[in-house]
Order: C-alpha cells, then sequence, then structure tokens
C-alpha cells in the first residue's frame, strides 16, 4: 500500500525518552509522614549519641568496679552495673556506635555484592540469569544465621567478621531484589536508546537502569538495617560477637539472661534500645515505601490542583472555541468520559518535559473508541492520566477530564480511588502482572464487590462466581481457591476482566488487553468485551497497536502521534478516508494492505522524542506534504484533524 504522492525515507521509528523516574520531591513528601519524621527524629539521635558517647558517658565502659557489681539504678549509676560493676548507661552509650557501625557496614557490603549480582543477573537474562537464579535459590537454602556462624569460625571474632557475617546473609536478598528489577527495567525503551547510542553494558547498568533502582534499594536497605541491628545482637548474644569488653547492645543481652535472677533491670536498657533503633529504621522504611508506591501521589497532583482548576475553566473556554473531537462535549449529553486540553509532563532537571500535549477525548455513552497509535505516543500516559494513576515524577498539568460530568483532573489519591471501580476501572495487557500472584483469584474478586458494594463474604463469593461464569470460567466455584498461575493466558484475562467489571465502572480502559495473547483466544476475548459493555452498560477506551482491533470493535478512533491526537473519527471513516498524512501512513506501512489484525508496522523515519517536539506539526519532518507553514506554529485539532493541510490534501491508501 502507499499513499499517493512521495513515501518518506526509510528508517527506524524509536523514540528517546527522558529519564523516567523523578525523585524531587521525595524529601518533602517523607516530610510529611509523622511516622516517618519521629522515627528520623530518633534515629538522628541514635546518630548522635554514638558520636558524642565520648562526651556522654559518665564512666569507662570497660572499668571494672568490683564494690559496685550489679546494682540497680541509682545517683552513682543512673541504670545500675552488670556483673563486674560496669556502668549500664555508659555501656548503652557505647552499644550505639556497634549496633550503627555493624548494621551500616553490613548494608553496605550487601548491597556492593548482591546489587552488581542483580544487575548482570537481569540485565544478561537467558542462561546467565538461570544459572544465577538457581545459585540463589540454592544459597536461600542455608540458614542466614549458619552462615554468619561459618564467616566467624573463618575469620575469627571483630568489626569486620561481623559485618562480613550479616553483610553475606543479606547480599542474596538485594541481588534477587536488583535482578527482578532490572528484568523488568530492561525492556524498557530508554534501556534500548542507551543500547542504541552504543553505550557499553556496564554504563548502562550503572547509569541508566541502577538509578531506577534507587527506591526500591532505599526501602530494602532501610528495612536490613534494622534488621542487622537484631542481628548482631543474636550473634554477639551467642558469644560471636565483639570481644566480651567492647560494649554492645546484644553481648549486655547476653549478660542479662545469665544474671537475671541476681539483677532484673539489667536486660531492659539493652532490649529497648534494640526494639527503638529497629523500629525506627523499619517504619523510615515503610515511609520510603509509601512515598515511592503512591502514597506521595496525592500531595503530588496536589501541587497541580491549582493550575488544574484555571486550566479546566480555561480549557472549556477553549473547547468551543476548537471543535477538538468534533464534538462540543459538554453539550454532548452522551458523554461519559470528556477529556479536554490535557497537557501531561515529565520533571526533568530543566523544567516539566510534555509527554502528552493538548489531548482531547470524547467517550460516549455504551460506545468504544480506540486509542491507536505507534509505541511512545502517549497512549498509556493519557489513559493513566484518567485513571489518576501517572507514574512517579509525571503529571497532569494541564487541562480537564469529566467522569460522568464530574471533574476529576487534579483529585488526591484519597479522592480518586472514589472514582477507581466504580467510575473507571483498566485490563492491562499481562493479567499475570495485573493479577496478585500470592492471593486466590476468589479473594482478588471479592475485595473490589465488599469495598464498592459492602457485601458480606457470602454474598461477595456469590457474586464472584456469577462473575466468573459469566467471563467463561468453567467450574467458577471450584476455581474461586485456585492461584493466577494455574490459569491459562485467556482464561487469566478473562479472570482480570471480571476484576475490571465487578464493580461496574463507567468507563473501561483496555490497555492492549489482548496483544498478548493467541489470535483465537485474542478474539473471543474482544468478543466477550463487546457483550460485557452493553451487559453491564460500560464504555470501553481502546488502546491498541492493531488495526484490525480498531476495525472489527470499535465505533470510533482517535490516532495518537508524539504526544498528540492527529484524527479523530468514526471507524469507517478514518480507516477508509484518512485525512492525516500520519493516519494515511500507518495503513500504508500495514505490510499486507489489510487493516484485519498484526501490530502497526515501523513508518519510515523516526518519532520525535518527547522534549524535542517541533513547534509546529509533530508529523512535519516524516510528512511528504509538508510545506514550511506547517512547521512554524503549533497546529490545533481543527474539524478532527491536526493538519493544516488537511482541506487540500487528497490521500488515498492503495494497494501496490
Ligand atoms: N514512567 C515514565 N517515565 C518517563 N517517561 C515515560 C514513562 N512512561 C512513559 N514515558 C514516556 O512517555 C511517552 C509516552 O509513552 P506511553 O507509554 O504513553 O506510549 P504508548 O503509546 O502507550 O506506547 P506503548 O504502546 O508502547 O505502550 C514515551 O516517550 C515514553 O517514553
Amino acid at each position: 500500500m502507499t499513499v499517493t504522492e512521495k513515501t518518506p525515507a526509510p528508517g527506524r521509528t524509536e523514540p528517546a525518552p527522558p529519564r523516567r523516574h523523578n525523585r524531587h520531591g521525595l524529601l518533602p513528601r517523607l516530610l510529611r509522614q509523622p511516622g516517618t519524621v519521629v522515627s528520623t527524629g530518633v534515629l538522628l539521635l541514635v546518630v548522635l549519641i554514638a558520636l558524642a558517647a565520648p562526651l556522654l558517658a559518665p564512666h569507662d565502659p570497660a572499668a571494672h568496679n568490683y564494690d559496685a557489681v550489679l546494682q540497680g539504678p541509682g545517683p552513682g549509676h543512673w541504670l545500675g552495673t552488670d556483673d563486674l560493676g560496669r556502668d549500664t548507661l555508659s555501656r548503652l552509650l557505647y552499644g550505639a556506635r556497634v549496633a550503627l557501625l555493624v548494621s551500616v557496614g553490613a548494608v553496605g557490603i550487601a548491597m556492593l555484592i548482591g546489587v552488581p549480582i542483580g544487575l548482570l543477573l537481569g540485565y544478561r537474562g537467558g542462561w546467565t540469569d538461570r544459572l544465577g537464579s538457581r545459585l540463589l535459590d540454592v544459597s536461600d537454602a542455608l540458614p542466614g544465621i549458619m552462615v554468619g556462624f561459618a564467616v566467624i569460625a573463618i575469620m575469627g571474632r571483630g568489626l569486620l567478621s561481623l559485618m562480613l557475617a550479616v553483610g553475606l546473609i543479606f547480599c542474596m536478598s538485594f541481588a534477587r531484589l536488583t535482578r527482578a528489577v532490572t528484568l523488568a527495567e530492561r525492556e524498557r525503551q530508554y534501556v534500548e536508546s542507551a543500547q542504541v547510542a552504543g553505550l557499553r553494558t556496564p554504563e548502562i547498568l550503572f547509569r541508566h537502569v541502577l538509578p531506577n533502582l534507587t527506591g526500591p534499594l532505599a526501602v530494602q536497605a532501610a528495612g536490613f538495617l534494622g534488621h542487622a541491628v537484631v542481628i548482631e545482637s543474636v550473634l554477639s548474644f551467642l558469644g560471636l560477637g565483639l570481644e566480651s569488653d567492647t560494649a554492645s547492645w546484644g553481648a549486655m543481652l547476653s549478660l542479662a539472661a545469665e544474671q537475671q535472677a541476681e539483677q532484673p533491670f539489667l536486660p531492659f536498657p539493652p532490649g529497648i534500645a534494640i526494639v527503638i533503633t529497629v523500629l525506627a529504621f523499619n517504619m523510615i522504611s515503610d515511609g520510603i515505601n509509601d512515598v515511592l508506591m503512591g502514597g506521595g501521589r496525592a500531595s503530588v497532583s496536589r501541587r497541580f490542583r491549582g493550575t488544574l482548576k484555571a486550566a479546566a475553566a480555561s480549557a472549556d473556554g477553549a473547547a468551543a472555541r476548537h471543535d477538538s473531537t468534533g464534538t462540543a462535549v459538554d453539550d454532548d449529553p452522551d458523554a461519559v468520559l470528556a477529556v479536554r486540553h490535557v497537557t501531561v509532563a515529565l520533571d526533568g532537571p530543566d523544567g516539566a518535559v510534555p509527554l502528552v500535549k493538548d489531548a482531547s477525548l470524547t467517550l460516549r455513552d455504551g460506545e468504544v473508541l480506540g486509542l491507536l497509535g505507534e509505541s511512545g505516543s502517549g497512549k498509556s500516559i493519557l489513559s493513566r492520566s484518567v485513571l489518576g494513576l501517572l507514574p512517579r515524577g509525571i503529571h497532569l498539568t494541564e487541562g480537564s477530564v469529566r467522569l460522568g460530568g464530574e471533574e476529576i483532573a487534579g483529585l488526591g489519591e484519597k479522592e480518586m480511588r472514589r472514582h477507581r471501580g466504580t467510575g473507571v476501572s483498566v485490563v492491562l495487557q499481562d493479567p499475570m502482572t495485573a493479577l496478585s500472584p500470592v492471593h486466590t483469584v476468589g479473594r482478588q474478586l471479592c475485595e473490589p464487590l465488599r469495598l464498592h458494594f459492602g457485601m458480606s463474604r457470602e454474598q461477595a463469593r456469590a457474586r464472584a462466581v456469577e462473575l466468573l461464569t459469566r467471563v467463561g470460567v468453567r467450574d467458577a466455584e471450584g476455581r474461586l481457591d485456585d492461584y493466577p498461575h494455574q490459569f491459562s493466558g485467556g482464561m487469566a484475562q478473562r479472570v482480570a476482566i471480571a476484576m475490571a467489571l465487578a464493580a461496574g465502572p463507567k468507563v473501561l480502559i483496555a490497555d492492549e488487553a489482548t496483544s498478548a495473547l493467541d489470535v483465537t483466544t485474542q478474539s473471543q476475548v474482544l468478543d466477550l468485551l463487546l457483550e460485557l459493555r452493553d451487559e453491564f452498560n460500560t464504555s470501553i477506551v481502546m488502546i491498541t497497536h492493531d488495526l484490525g482491533v480498531v476495525a472489527e470493535t470499535c465505533d470510533r478512533v482517535a490516532v495518537m502521534y508524539a504526544g498528540q491526537i492527529v484524527e479523530v473519527g468514526e471507524v469507517s471513516d478514518v480507516l477508509h478516508r484518512p485525512r492525516h498524512p500520519y493516519t494515511a501512513a500507518l495503513m500504508a506501512s500495514s505490510p499486507s494492505g489489510e487493516v484485519t489484525g498484526g501490530r502497526l508496522a515501523t513508518i519510515p523515519g523516526h518519532v520525535p522524542p518527547a522534549g524535542s517536539w517541533p513547534v509546529g506539526c509533530h508529523f512535519a519532518d516524516r510528512c511528504s506534504f509538508a510545506e514550511d507553514g506547517c512547521r512554524e506554529h503549533p497546529v490545533h485539532l481543527a474539524k478532527n484533524v491536526r493538519c493544516t493541510r488537511a482541506d487540500d490534501l487528497v490521500l488515498e491508501v492503495t494497494k501496490p
């Protein structure tokens, strides 16, 4: 197939996205969590005590005083003395040094060993990963404490061997976590771009992949710092820690256990110190986790709320000026979802980089709207802005999103949760990542039913059986107690659809919901979605690369290119009489010349990466029909097409 006139020059379509993870604002968000602030304060106090122990300690922690053995708290020794007359308070203060040194040293050693192993296994994949993972499994089978014993037996007692012993216990967990995250990260486009740019493996791993791992690694490190304090105490308790003259909390506990009959107060000071320090580390770990996993989203969104409200108002005005979808949504009584002039941007070191610019869509009641475009065109980012689930560092900065007439752009996480499930829901490409592997499908199906409808356990279970039966899972009752991995890909996707529809959403976003399935299953699942649309009175946004899916299932289609919607209209019009040269080029590049299946083929040339979009038409550099005027000013969507030459061009997509 060709588009009449000229064929653009061959090349590769590959956007080079900016850095994905943005940690700006992490500290302010952490500081908004009272638990994390208090824990950090406690930990700073412990650090201060450890540093200033020689100044604070009233006695030499190793000095024996046989005239004052096993004393309780009193004026001479505020926390009493041990069996050698050593001052408990002084030993407690010095003990903080050992606890912190061992935990920081051990976690440092564990990361130094584990992170590079995990990076290598995850990045290389294949047999390296399989072999490495088996070795990790084997090492997991060894009880950690035995590893600690072995290290101390070989190296003898001392600070370094204690750090190494504890570090070796943890290093495989760091390797595992790093491997898992790297496996996912290596599929991302930024890694591919770095490869295409000719970077070497260590540069890609340490400069590109590793920074994306800092969040999970920070959570794990903070948690393990607390564990390290406990393990150091256990080893010292067992007499495998430092020499008895060196004050350590574990050694103090061990001594307290021996002397408890004589002096019952002895275990309290080290015990309380251990508990408080471990709790502080754990709460900081939880705090970081909450912020990274989305607890901070609400506040991030709030930052933009003022702008958004103003923008929403101006967008309403603008909507009247530019009829972006062919229908003024506020006048469209059938609109269940109205996206108006939405811009979504990524925080960058030099300012916000738009990933989606001035996007407008209308989804009408009971309609299936296709969102079609090459990889990286912004389909998922746009749909995630509707769900209020944008990745960290990415914000909806302008525009309005109305769901069932209610403005939802800029809502906080808590308010947005009200709309998810009942207002808008999503089915993702890979059901195995959408379903939790550690819970039965019954439990996962019952959760939204109980949450949204207040059903009892029995009622929710009965409804879950109905839903599973409806999506075509045989012996639904028996399968409720199965885990997702016990389902085939197609069946798991049916379960995911049942979950997405459980709370009766007005809008269902199907994000490449069938691309991971074989052709037969794909068409069954598409048929199911269409049937359920009618039964559940749901409207569907069908995100896809596949012209065939659009042709077979959608009523209307919106075509996206480099962050913009470039054409929108009835499927029969757009696919048979494309008005934007990009739509025509998409169809022309379809290898079979048909629009009945297969992913979009590559169009010659390069999609301009976010951050380097031209001022004028984003497609101009690949367009055979572009003139100088196309490059001079931003092009708006007018009469359903974002092309200044739309009225002059007659695009014919012809078979060769
Ligand atoms: N978490 C992220 N951080 C930074 N940039 C991102 C992130 N996710 C997506 N992007 C960038 O946003 C742009 C739009 O991506 P998006 O995933 O929405 O495209 P898409 O059309 O859905 O592609 P695909 O069909 O491959 O999913 C791309 O340039 C992409 O690199």
